[in-house]
C-alpha cells in the first residue's frame, strides 16, 4: 500500500458538523453545498435533500444526523474531500450532534441573521467545544430585509467568546456567499491526523437496520485502515466479524476499496443481531487490536417514559423486535417489559423529550407497520420508602400508597430562557405557574435578557414551551439541564371507569393542583370516550376518595339500529368506518377507550377545557 498517497489523501480531507438552533437553515445550507459541489444532480435536487427519513420530509425538521461525502475542487487547484455531518437541532435530539461532533474536527456554527444567537446555538456551541473542534462562525438568512449580520456578530462574540469578524455571510436560499464558505472550510477546518499505519481504530458514530445487508454501521475511522474480508473486533462486546463491504454516502451509498484513518463511511460485516453492537462503540482488527478503546458516549438518561401497547396483543414479540431494530437507529430510546392490567404485555419506554416520544411512535408504525396504544408521559419520581430505600417510579401506577413511603422526590431542571426584554414579563408569570423559582435574570445585549429558573422537569416537558412561544410570538428559545430531585408534595390520581381503576390513566401531580387537574381529566375523558350501549361512570380518586366525576350517557338505539339495517352499501360503509376507528381502541374491561384517551393527561390545559 502506498502510504505517502494515503498521507496526501488524508491532508485533502475535512469532516465537518452543521449545527444551530433549530430552523437556522443547516438543512438548506448542505442542499446548496451538495449542489455547487456537483454532489447531486439538479434533477436530483430537492429541498433539504439529507432529511431522507420520511417523518423528516413531513415535519420539514431533522431528526437523525445525516453524513455524506462530497468532492470539491478548490481555489488552489486541488481536490478534497469534505465529510459533511447535517444535525438536528431539537433540544430533544442534542444527543444525535454530539455523536456527530465526535467524528469531525470542525463545526460550522449557523446563526439566522434575523434570529441572532438562540438558547441552542449555545448549547450546540458548548458540545463543540467540548470535543475541541474548530468552530466556523456562519451567517445565514442574509437575502432576508430584516437581516442583521452585525448584530449577529456582536452577540457570537459576547454571548460566546468567538471571534466573528471574519464569520461567512451566506443565503442558504440564493446560495449567495456558499462559493466563499466552502473555500473556507478547506483553509480553518484542520485535516484528519490519525495514524495509517497503527492498528484499526473506528469510532461507531451511528446504525441502522437494513433488511438486505444486515447491521450497517456509519463509522469515523480514527486510526488504521479497514477494508473487505479484514476479521474486525466490536471492542465493547468482544464479538468478531468479517467487514463484507465498505463505503460512503454520497448521499446514496458508493462502495469503496477501503476506508483509511480520517473518513466518514459505512461498513457492514454481516451483523445480524442488534444486541452487537452499540452507538459508541470502537472497531479494531481481531488480529492486530489496538491497545485502549476510545471513549465513546455518555449514554444520557431518558427524561420521559410512556408504556407502548400493540393494539393487538399477539404482536407483542414483533413490537419487540421493531423497537429493537429502532433502537439500533436511535441509541437515546430505552425500553423494557411491563403490563399493565388495563393494556396487557407491552413495553415501558425511556425518551428524550415529547418530539422524540412523538417520533419514535410514529416511526414504529410507519416503518414497522405497527398500530399502538401509548400511555400518558411521565417523569421519573424517586419514592422514598419507610425502610429508607428509594424506589423508581417511571410509571405513576406504581407509586405505592401513601402510608408506605416518606415522600415523592421530582426531577428539577434550571431552565434559560432567552426572550426580548419586552416579553420579560409573561415568561415570568409563566414559570411562576409552573412552580418556578426565580434564579436570575442577566442581560444579553441592549434588547435581550436571559432568565434562569429551577423548575420541575414535569412541568417544563408537557406544554411548557408552546406556552412560552405563545405568550411570546415565538420569540423566546429555551434549554434546560437536569439539576437533581427535590421532594415535592406530590400525590397519585387514579381514574376510575365503571368504578375499576385504570392504571394506565393515572397520573401524579402537586397537591395544589390534584383536584383541579383530576376534573380536567373527568371532563376530557368524557369527551375523548365514545359512548357505548351502556352507561361509563367516569372518577378521579386519591386513594380511597373520589375528587372528581362524570358521565358518559350510552347510544340511543336507534342508532345501532341505523347501522344494523340500513342500505347495504350504507352498512358497509358505517362498518368499515368503525373498524378502522377500532383499530386505536382498546377495551380496557367492558369499556372502548381510543388511544386519544390515554394521552388526555397531555390535553388538559386545552383552552376548550380551560374554565369549564
Ligand atoms: N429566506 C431564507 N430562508 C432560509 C434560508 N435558509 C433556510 N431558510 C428557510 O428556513 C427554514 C428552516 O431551514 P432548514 O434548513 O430546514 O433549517 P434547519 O436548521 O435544518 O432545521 P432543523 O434541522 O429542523 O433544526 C426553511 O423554511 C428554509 O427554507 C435563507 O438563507 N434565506
Amino acid at each position: 500500500m502506498d502510504i505517502k498517497k494515503l498521507q496526501d489523501y488524508q491532508k485533502h480531507v475535512r469532516n465537518f458538523s452543521i449545527v444551530a438552533h433549530i430552523d437556522h437553515g443547516k438543512s438548506t445550507i448542505a442542499d446548496r453545498i451538495l449542489e455547487l459541489t456537483d454532489t447531486v444532480s439538479e434533477r436530483q435536487m430537492k429541498n433539504q435533500l439529507l432529511d431522507d427519513m420520511p417523518l423528516e420530509r413531513q415535519r420539514g425538521i431533522t431528526i437523525k444526523l445525516n453524513s455524506v461525502q462530497v468532492k470539491y475542487h478548490a481555489q488552489d487547484g486541488e481536490d478534497y474531500i469534505f465529510h459533511l455531518i447535517d444535525t438536528p437541532g431539537h433540544v430533544d435530539f442534542s444527543y444525535e450532534v454530539s455523536r456527530s461532533l465526535a467524528a469531525c474536527e470542525g463545526a460550522l456554527l449557523v446563526v439566522d441573521a434575523t434570529q441572532g444567537v438562540q438558547a441552542q446555538t449555545l448549547a450546540n456551541t458548548y458540545l463543540a467545544l467540548d470535543d475541541d473542534l474548530e468552530i466556523l462562525p456562519v451567517i445565514n438568512k442574509i437575502d432576508l430585509p430584516s437581516a442583521d449580520p452585525d448584530m449577529c456578530k456582536d452577540e457570537i462574540e459576547e454571548m460566546i467568546g468567538l471571534d466573528a469578524t471574519d464569520a461567512v455571510e451566506v443565503s442558504g436560499k440564493t446560495g449567495q456567499g456558499i462559493p466563499e464558505l466552502l473555500e473556507r472550510i478547506v483553509k480553518d477546518v484542520p485535516a484528519p491526523s490519525g495514524d495509517l499505519t497503527a492498528p484499526l481504530k473506528a469510532l461507531i458514530f451511528d446504525s441502522k437496520y437494513d433488511d438486505y445487508r444486515g447491521v450497517v454501521l456509519a463509522v469515523r475511522i480514527e486510526e488504521g485502515i479497514v477494508k473487505p474480508g479484514d476479521r474486525i473486533k466490536i471492542m465493547n462486546t468482544g464479538k468478531e466479524f468479517e467487514v463484507t463491504e465498505v463505503g460512503v454516502s454520497s448521499p446514496h451509498p458508493v462502495k469503496k476499496d477501503m476506508l483509511v484513518a480520517g473518513d466518514v463511511g459505512y461498513l457492514t460485516a454481516n451483523i445480524k443481531s442488534v444486541r452487537e453492537t452499540r452507538v459508541g462503540d470502537t472497531i479494531t482488527s481481531a488480529q492486530k487490536p489496538t491497545a485502549e478503546p476510545l471513549p465513546g458516549y455518555r449514554q444520557i438518561p431518558p427524561m420521559v417514559y410512556s408504556g407502548m401497547y400493540p393494539v393487538d396483543n399477539q404482536k407483542y414479540d414483533d413490537l419487540k423486535e421493531a423497537l429493537q431494530k429502532l433502537q439500533l437507529n436511535d441509541a437515546a430510546l430505552e425500553f423494557e417489559p411491563e403490563t399493565s392490567q388495563a393494556l396487557g404485555f407491552g413495553f415501558r419506554c425511556g425518551f428524550l423529550g415529547l418530539l422524540h416520544m412523538d417520533v419514535v411512535q410514529e416511526r414504529l408504525e410507519q416503518e414497522f407497520d405497527m398500530d399502538l396504544i401509548m400511555t400518558a408521559p411521565s417523569v421519573d419520581y424517586h419514592a422514598i420508602m419507610n425502610d429508607g430505600s428509594t424506589k423508581l417510579i417511571d410509571n405513576p401506577a406504581d407509586l405505592p400508597d401513601a402510608g408506605e413511603y416518606r415522600e415523592v422526590q421530582e426531577p428539577y431542571v434550571k431552565a434559560e430562557i432567552m426572550v426580548p426584554n419586552d416579553y420579560v414579563g409573561p415568561v415570568m408569570e409563566l414559570c411562576q405557574r409552573k412552580r418556578g423559582e426565580f434564579i436570575t435574570m442577566d442581560y444579553l445585549d441592549k434588547y435581550r435578557v436571559n432568565v434562569k429558573y429551577n423548575m420541575p422537569l414535569a412541568e417544563i416537558i408537557f406544554d411548557f414551551f408552546d406556552e412560552l412561544k405563545s405568550s411570546t410570538k415565538g420569540y423566546a428559545s429555551l434549554d434546560y439541564e437536569i439539576t437533581g430531585y427535590r421532594a415535592t408534595d406530590l400525590v397519585k390520581i387514579d381514574m376510575l371507569l365503571n368504578k375499576e381503576p385504570i392504571d394506565a390513566l393515572s397520573f401524579i401531580a402537586h397537591r395544589s393542583e390534584a383536584q383541579e387537574r383530576a376534573r380536567q381529566m373527568t371532563s376530557m375523558l368524557k369527551k375523548l370516550i365514545p359512548r357505548q350501549n351502556f352507561e361509563v361512570d367516569i372518577q378521579g380518586a386519591i386513594g380511597a376518595k373520589i375528587i372528581s366525576r362524570a358521565t358518559i350517557k350510552p347510544y340511543r338505539k336507534d342508532v345501532t339500529w341505523k347501522i344494523h339495517t340500513g342500505d347495504p352499501d350504507r352498512r358497509a360503509k358505517l362498518l368499515e368506518k368503525q373498524k378502522r376507528g377500532k383499530k386505536r381502541m382498546k377495551a380496557v374491561g367492558k369499556v372502548e377507550v381510543p388511544q386519544d384517551a390515554f394521552m388526555a393527561v397531555l390535553k388538559m390545559n386545552d383552552e376548550d377545557i380551560k374554565g369549564k
